[in-house]
């Protein structure tokens, strides 16, 4: 499969990364920090406001503890609800994760190479995931492949773009890009945000990576694809 596009904008969670690295190492890093992260970092004003978000959206009241806020997080980990005010908290505890050594992300074997070809041919590299854009770099800066920061030029997660599965959201990261609709292709595991992407006029293409959740899934209209080694993306 060819397509011819300036942007290549990616997902992350079964697209470059096993599900597993993120529910599996990523979360189970996260779980048992999440209450010393916030009553150590009381002071920054991006974990209070996290933290408020998760009383009202979490239906706890104004004054609700630390035990009552994690009990609530770890509902929503367990449930794999990608909430913002979790995500927001998850993201700085992998940045601290990666910046000491703890985590290092895997890449499925196809993608690293992907990545460097289509930056050298001259497409430009972007992200849209549910994890923040401060968990999304931290994440690139360490991985098997090495640090790959440096072949994106843009991220965007539900605070600066969106809900995945809204055709808005799209519409904004084309603006954030500069980008006309047709100039950009999504990659995605997820049936649902290939359909809200190619709402908003993008290119799409599945990635049924076997063994993952939507290995088998039906991508309906969308290319799919197991393997980067199937797609050939060149410069429009
Ligand atoms: C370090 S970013 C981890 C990715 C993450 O937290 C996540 O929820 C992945 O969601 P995606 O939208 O990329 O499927
Ligand atoms: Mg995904």
């Amino acid at each position: 499969m060819t397509i011819a596009v300036d942007w290549v904008v990616l997902d992350i969670e079964g697209t470059l990364t096993a599900t597993s690295q993120v529910h599996v190492v990523l979360y189970d890093y996260a779980r048992p920090r999440l209450g010393p992260w916030i009553d150590g970092h009381g002071d920054d004003p991006v974990v209070a406001d996290a933290v408020a978000q998760v009383r009202e959206l979490g239906g706890l009241s104004a004054d609700a503890g630390t035990d009552e806020i994690v009990r609530v997080l770890h509902g929503w980990m367990s449930a794999d609800q990608k909430i913002a005010p979790l995500k927001t908290l998850q993201g700085l505890i992998w940045q601290r994760g990666y910046a000491e050594g703890d985590l290092t992300t895997e890449f499925f074997p196809d993608v690293a190479p992907a990545l460097r070809a289509w930056h050298a041919a001259g497409l430009r590299l972007a992200v849209f995931s549910s994890g923040s854009v401060a968990g999304q770099v931290a994440s690139f800066s360490r991985t098997t492949d090495g640090d790959v920061t440096g072949l994106f030029e843009q991220h965007f997660d539900t605070v600066n773009a969106g809900p995945k599965r809204e055709e808005p959201s799209y519409r904004t990261i084309a603006k954030g890009l500069d980008a006309e609709p047709d100039r950009i292709v999504f990659l995605s595991d997820v049936p649902a945000e290939l359909h809200a992407a190619a709402a908003a006029g993008w290119h799409t293409v599945g990635l049924a990576r076997p063994g993952e959740p939507f290995g088998d899934a039906d991508f309906g209209p969308h290319q799919a694809i197991a393997s980067f080694d199937e797609l050939t993306l060149e410069r429009a």
